[in-house]
Protein backbone atom coordinates (compact mmCIF):
# COMPACT_ATOMS: atom_id res chain seq x y z
CA UNK A 1 0.00 0.00 0.00
CA UNK A 2 1.62 3.23 -0.72
CA UNK A 3 -0.47 6.54 1.17
CA UNK A 4 -2.38 9.22 -0.09
CA UNK A 5 -1.04 12.56 0.55
CA UNK A 6 -2.65 15.12 3.21
CA UNK A 7 -1.37 17.98 1.13
CA UNK A 8 -1.53 20.87 3.30
CA UNK A 9 -0.56 22.96 0.89
CA UNK A 10 -3.76 22.35 -1.72
CA UNK A 11 -6.18 22.66 1.21
CA UNK A 12 -4.68 25.53 2.88
CA UNK A 13 -5.21 27.59 -0.50
CA UNK A 14 -8.74 26.28 -0.88
CA UNK A 15 -9.24 27.36 2.73
CA UNK A 16 -7.77 31.23 2.35
CA UNK A 17 -9.71 31.23 -1.22
CA UNK A 18 -12.90 30.71 0.66
CA UNK A 19 -11.49 33.35 3.45
CA UNK A 20 -11.66 36.23 0.70
CA UNK A 21 -15.07 36.40 0.13
CA UNK A 22 -15.54 36.67 3.99
CA UNK A 23 -12.95 39.68 4.29
CA UNK A 24 -14.35 41.52 1.17
CA UNK A 25 -17.94 40.92 2.59
CA UNK A 26 -16.58 42.72 6.21
CA UNK A 27 -14.49 45.32 4.24
CA UNK A 28 -17.94 46.36 2.34
CA UNK A 29 -19.21 46.53 6.30
CA UNK A 30 -16.72 49.11 6.71
CA UNK A 31 -14.02 46.71 8.56
CA UNK A 32 -10.67 45.92 7.70
CA UNK A 33 -9.76 43.12 9.72
CA UNK A 34 -6.13 43.53 10.64
CA UNK A 35 -3.54 40.71 12.11
CA UNK A 36 -0.85 41.46 14.64
CA UNK A 37 2.16 39.55 15.46
CA UNK A 38 4.66 40.16 18.30
CA UNK A 39 7.97 38.43 17.91
CA UNK A 40 11.15 38.46 20.08
CA UNK A 41 14.47 37.34 19.33
CA UNK A 42 15.93 36.61 15.82
CA UNK A 43 15.22 33.04 16.05
CA UNK A 44 15.25 32.30 11.53
CA UNK A 45 12.32 30.25 11.86
CA UNK A 46 10.37 32.24 14.34
CA UNK A 47 10.93 35.02 11.57
CA UNK A 48 9.66 32.61 9.26
CA UNK A 49 6.85 31.45 10.09
CA UNK A 50 5.77 35.41 11.33
CA UNK A 51 6.51 36.57 7.66
CA UNK A 52 4.39 33.42 6.38
CA UNK A 53 1.67 34.89 8.25
CA UNK A 54 1.83 38.34 7.28
CA UNK A 55 1.79 36.89 3.28
CA UNK A 56 -1.24 34.67 3.66
CA UNK A 57 -2.99 37.60 5.82
CA UNK A 58 -2.14 40.05 2.78
CA UNK A 59 -3.39 37.29 0.15
CA UNK A 60 -6.79 37.23 1.36
CA UNK A 61 -6.87 41.10 2.27
CA UNK A 62 -6.20 40.77 5.97
CA UNK A 63 -3.98 43.93 7.22
CA UNK A 64 -0.64 43.33 8.95
CA UNK A 65 0.85 44.76 12.20
CA UNK A 66 4.20 43.63 12.93
CA UNK A 67 6.00 43.98 16.10
CA UNK A 68 9.22 42.80 16.62
CA UNK A 69 11.57 43.11 19.69
CA UNK A 70 15.24 41.88 20.48
CA UNK A 71 15.75 38.90 22.25
CA UNK A 72 17.32 40.90 25.57
CA UNK A 73 13.54 42.12 26.02
CA UNK A 74 12.40 42.25 28.99
CA UNK A 75 9.24 40.99 30.38
CA UNK A 76 7.83 44.52 31.11
CA UNK A 77 8.95 46.08 27.54
CA UNK A 78 7.05 42.24 25.86
CA UNK A 79 3.64 43.34 28.33
CA UNK A 80 3.65 47.07 26.99
CA UNK A 81 3.33 45.73 23.34
CA UNK A 82 0.51 43.16 24.22
CA UNK A 83 -0.85 46.05 25.88
CA UNK A 84 -0.28 48.45 22.63
CA UNK A 85 -1.60 45.74 20.36
CA UNK A 86 -4.86 45.39 22.98
CA UNK A 87 -5.15 49.09 22.52
CA UNK A 88 -5.35 49.39 19.05
CA UNK A 89 -8.37 49.47 16.90
CA UNK A 90 -6.66 48.54 13.98
CA UNK A 91 -5.57 45.40 15.08
CA UNK A 92 -8.27 42.89 15.10
CA UNK A 93 -6.62 39.70 16.44
CA UNK A 94 -3.23 38.87 16.80
CA UNK A 95 -0.48 36.62 18.04
CA UNK A 96 2.64 36.27 20.40
CA UNK A 97 5.26 33.85 18.26
CA UNK A 98 5.93 30.77 20.47
CA UNK A 99 8.32 30.31 21.57
CA UNK A 100 9.08 33.40 24.12
CA UNK A 101 13.23 33.53 24.95
CA UNK A 102 13.43 31.56 28.22
CA UNK A 103 13.21 33.67 31.33
CA UNK A 104 9.81 35.49 29.68
CA UNK A 105 6.89 34.10 31.73
CA UNK A 106 5.01 33.02 28.53
CA UNK A 107 1.73 32.39 30.21
CA UNK A 108 1.41 36.03 32.27
CA UNK A 109 2.38 37.28 28.47
CA UNK A 110 -0.88 35.17 27.24
CA UNK A 111 -2.59 36.06 29.95
CA UNK A 112 -2.57 40.18 29.10
CA UNK A 113 -3.88 39.37 25.47
CA UNK A 114 -7.48 40.92 25.03
CA UNK A 115 -9.18 37.77 24.91
CA UNK A 116 -11.37 39.14 21.98
CA UNK A 117 -8.27 39.46 19.85
CA UNK A 118 -6.68 36.13 20.71
CA UNK A 119 -5.74 34.96 16.97
CA UNK A 120 -4.26 31.74 17.79
CA UNK A 121 -6.32 29.91 20.18
CA UNK A 122 -4.01 30.14 22.74
CA UNK A 123 -5.40 32.65 25.27
CA UNK A 124 -6.77 30.39 28.68
CA UNK A 125 -9.78 32.17 27.93
CA UNK A 126 -10.01 30.54 24.70
CA UNK A 127 -8.80 27.10 25.98
CA UNK A 128 -10.99 27.22 28.37
CA UNK A 129 -14.12 27.96 25.83
CA UNK A 130 -12.96 24.95 24.28
CA UNK A 131 -13.15 22.31 27.50
CA UNK A 132 -16.49 24.09 27.77
CA UNK A 133 -17.55 23.21 24.08
CA UNK A 134 -18.24 27.33 23.59
CA UNK A 135 -17.64 28.77 20.41
CA UNK A 136 -14.56 30.71 20.28
CA UNK A 137 -10.90 30.59 18.36
CA UNK A 138 -9.56 27.18 17.98
CA UNK A 139 -5.82 26.52 18.04
CA UNK A 140 -4.26 26.33 15.06
CA UNK A 141 -3.03 22.90 14.36
CA UNK A 142 -5.19 21.23 15.86
CA UNK A 143 -8.06 22.64 14.29
CA UNK A 144 -5.60 22.54 11.02
CA UNK A 145 -5.11 18.91 11.65
CA UNK A 146 -8.79 18.23 11.61
CA UNK A 147 -9.75 20.34 8.68
CA UNK A 148 -7.46 18.56 7.01
CA UNK A 149 -8.56 14.83 7.85
CA UNK A 150 -11.96 16.32 7.35
CA UNK A 151 -11.20 17.65 3.44
CA UNK A 152 -9.85 14.63 2.70
CA UNK A 153 -12.83 12.23 3.40
CA UNK A 154 -11.04 10.97 6.80
CA UNK A 155 -13.54 9.18 8.77
CA UNK A 156 -13.14 10.81 12.65
CA UNK A 157 -16.22 9.37 14.39
CA UNK A 158 -15.70 6.65 16.10
CA UNK A 159 -11.85 6.49 15.27
CA UNK A 160 -8.94 5.90 17.40
CA UNK A 161 -6.50 8.91 17.60
CA UNK A 162 -3.20 8.37 19.29
CA UNK A 163 -1.17 11.64 19.74
CA UNK A 164 2.20 11.77 20.59
CA UNK A 165 3.66 15.19 22.47
CA UNK A 166 1.95 16.97 25.11
CA UNK A 167 3.30 20.61 24.03
CA UNK A 168 0.80 23.84 23.97
CA UNK A 169 0.46 24.19 20.80
CA UNK A 170 -0.91 20.64 19.67
CA UNK A 171 -0.82 17.43 21.82
CA UNK A 172 -2.25 19.12 24.52
CA UNK A 173 -5.75 20.87 22.92
CA UNK A 174 -6.36 18.17 20.23
CA UNK A 175 -7.84 16.07 22.29
CA UNK A 176 -10.44 18.19 23.25
CA UNK A 177 -11.12 18.89 19.36
CA UNK A 178 -11.20 15.75 18.34
CA UNK A 179 -13.29 14.29 21.30
CA UNK A 180 -16.62 17.01 20.47
CA UNK A 181 -19.09 14.79 19.66
CA UNK A 182 -18.78 16.23 16.33
CA UNK A 183 -15.91 14.88 15.59
CA UNK A 184 -16.65 11.78 18.17
CA UNK A 185 -13.15 10.16 18.46
CA UNK A 186 -11.01 8.08 20.89
CA UNK A 187 -7.89 9.84 21.94
CA UNK A 188 -4.71 8.68 23.78
CA UNK A 189 -2.23 11.26 24.28
CA UNK A 190 1.45 9.83 24.65
CA UNK A 191 4.29 11.14 25.95
CA UNK A 192 7.71 10.97 27.17
CA UNK A 193 6.14 8.98 30.33
CA UNK A 194 4.42 6.80 28.01
CA UNK A 195 5.59 2.42 28.91
CA UNK A 196 5.31 1.35 25.68
CA UNK A 197 4.49 3.46 22.90
CA UNK A 198 4.76 1.27 19.90
CA UNK A 199 2.09 -0.62 21.50
CA UNK A 200 0.46 2.77 22.15
CA UNK A 201 0.69 3.08 17.62
CA UNK A 202 -0.33 0.00 16.76
CA UNK A 203 -3.68 0.49 18.14
CA UNK A 204 -3.99 3.85 16.32
CA UNK A 205 -6.20 4.32 13.35
CA UNK A 206 -5.23 8.01 13.37
CA UNK A 207 -1.36 9.10 14.64
CA UNK A 208 -0.64 12.43 15.45
CA UNK A 209 2.98 13.03 15.77
CA UNK A 210 3.83 16.09 17.19
CA UNK A 211 6.96 15.06 19.29
CA UNK A 212 9.82 17.06 17.74
CA UNK A 213 11.94 13.40 17.90
CA UNK A 214 13.16 12.55 14.05
CA UNK A 215 11.53 9.75 12.43
CA UNK A 216 9.96 7.63 15.78
CA UNK A 217 7.10 6.53 14.28
CA UNK A 218 8.39 3.80 12.22
CA UNK A 219 6.62 1.65 9.42
CA UNK A 220 6.32 -1.51 12.24
CA UNK A 221 4.71 0.62 14.28
CA UNK A 222 1.38 1.24 12.15
CA UNK A 223 -1.50 -0.33 11.89
CA UNK A 224 -1.97 -0.92 7.80
CA UNK A 225 -4.26 1.83 6.19
CA UNK A 226 -4.05 4.63 9.23
CA UNK A 227 -3.85 8.03 8.91
CA UNK A 228 -0.47 9.52 10.04
CA UNK A 229 0.03 13.17 10.53
CA UNK A 230 3.61 14.59 10.85
CA UNK A 231 3.83 17.59 13.20
CA UNK A 232 7.28 17.28 14.19
CA UNK A 233 10.20 19.51 12.71
CA UNK A 234 13.81 18.84 13.65
CA UNK A 235 16.95 19.73 11.35
CA UNK A 236 19.29 17.74 9.70
CA UNK A 237 23.00 19.18 8.88
CA UNK A 238 21.92 20.43 6.18
CA UNK A 239 18.83 22.54 7.79
CA UNK A 240 16.64 20.44 6.40
CA UNK A 241 13.33 19.35 8.05
CA UNK A 242 13.22 16.45 9.42
CA UNK A 243 9.87 15.04 10.48
CA UNK A 244 8.58 12.44 12.97
CA UNK A 245 7.60 9.88 10.75
CA UNK A 246 9.88 7.93 8.95
CA UNK A 247 10.01 7.61 5.66
CA UNK A 248 9.26 3.99 5.12
CA UNK A 249 5.73 4.88 7.11
CA UNK A 250 4.32 5.84 3.26
CA UNK A 251 4.60 1.83 2.41
CA UNK A 252 2.46 1.17 5.15
CA UNK A 253 -0.27 4.01 5.93
CA UNK A 254 -3.56 4.26 4.01
CA UNK A 255 -3.04 8.24 4.46
CA UNK A 256 0.03 10.91 5.52
CA UNK A 257 0.45 14.22 5.78
CA UNK A 258 4.08 15.53 3.68
CA UNK A 259 6.50 17.13 5.82
CA UNK A 260 6.87 20.00 4.73
CA UNK A 261 3.51 20.96 2.93
CA UNK A 262 1.36 18.91 5.51
CA UNK A 263 0.28 20.16 8.70
CA UNK A 264 2.40 23.79 8.17
CA UNK A 265 0.05 25.17 5.60
CA UNK A 266 -3.30 24.44 7.52
CA UNK A 267 -1.61 26.02 10.45
CA UNK A 268 -1.13 29.47 9.04
CA UNK A 269 -4.66 29.17 6.66
CA UNK A 270 -6.64 28.51 10.17
CA UNK A 271 -5.10 31.44 12.22
CA UNK A 272 -6.22 33.70 8.88
CA UNK A 273 -9.65 32.40 9.66
CA UNK A 274 -9.26 33.01 13.32
CA UNK A 275 -8.46 36.50 12.33
CA UNK A 276 -10.94 36.81 9.54
CA UNK A 277 -13.87 35.11 12.66
CA UNK A 278 -12.73 37.64 15.37
CA UNK A 279 -13.24 40.38 12.98
CA UNK A 280 -16.60 38.96 12.31
CA UNK A 281 -17.82 38.66 15.86
CA UNK A 282 -16.36 42.68 16.53
CA UNK A 283 -18.34 43.75 13.55
CA UNK A 284 -21.88 41.91 14.67
CA UNK A 285 -21.33 42.84 18.53
CA UNK A 286 -20.80 47.10 17.24
CA UNK A 287 -23.85 46.61 15.09
N1 LIG B 1 2.08 31.72 18.41
C1 LIG B 1 2.35 30.55 17.84
N2 LIG B 1 3.62 30.09 17.86
C2 LIG B 1 3.89 28.90 17.28
C3 LIG B 1 2.88 28.15 16.60
C4 LIG B 1 1.56 28.66 16.62
O1 LIG B 1 0.59 28.05 16.08
N3 LIG B 1 1.33 29.88 17.24
N4 LIG B 1 3.21 27.00 15.90
C5 LIG B 1 4.61 26.73 15.62
C6 LIG B 1 5.20 27.44 14.44
N5 LIG B 1 4.28 27.80 13.36
C7 LIG B 1 3.45 28.86 13.53
O2 LIG B 1 3.69 29.76 14.27
C8 LIG B 1 4.39 27.23 12.05
C9 LIG B 1 5.19 26.15 11.81
C10 LIG B 1 5.37 25.68 10.49
C11 LIG B 1 4.72 26.27 9.44
C12 LIG B 1 4.93 25.85 8.02
O3 LIG B 1 4.20 26.28 7.15
N6 LIG B 1 5.94 25.04 7.76
C13 LIG B 1 6.29 24.63 6.41
C14 LIG B 1 7.78 24.37 6.32
C15 LIG B 1 8.61 25.54 6.72
C16 LIG B 1 10.10 25.31 6.61
O4 LIG B 1 10.61 24.85 5.59
O5 LIG B 1 10.76 25.64 7.62
C17 LIG B 1 5.55 23.34 6.07
O6 LIG B 1 5.24 22.57 6.99
O7 LIG B 1 5.34 23.12 4.88
C18 LIG B 1 3.90 27.33 9.69
C19 LIG B 1 3.72 27.80 10.97
C20 LIG B 1 5.47 27.11 16.82
N7 LIG B 1 5.16 28.42 17.27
Amino acid sequence: MTAQILDGKATAAAIKSELTERVTALKAQGVTPGLGTILVGDDPGSRWYVNGKHRDCAEVGIASIQRELPATATQEEIEAVVRELNDDPACTGYIVQLPLPKGIDTNRVLELMDPAKDADGLHPMSLGRLVLNQTGPLPCTPNGIVELLRRHGVEINGAHVVVVGRGITVGRSIGLLLTRRSENATVTLCHTGTRDLPAQLRQADIIVAAAGVPHLVKPEDVKPGAAVLDVGVSRDENGKIVGDVHPGVREVAGWLSPNPGGVGPMTRALLVQNVVEAAERAAAAAR
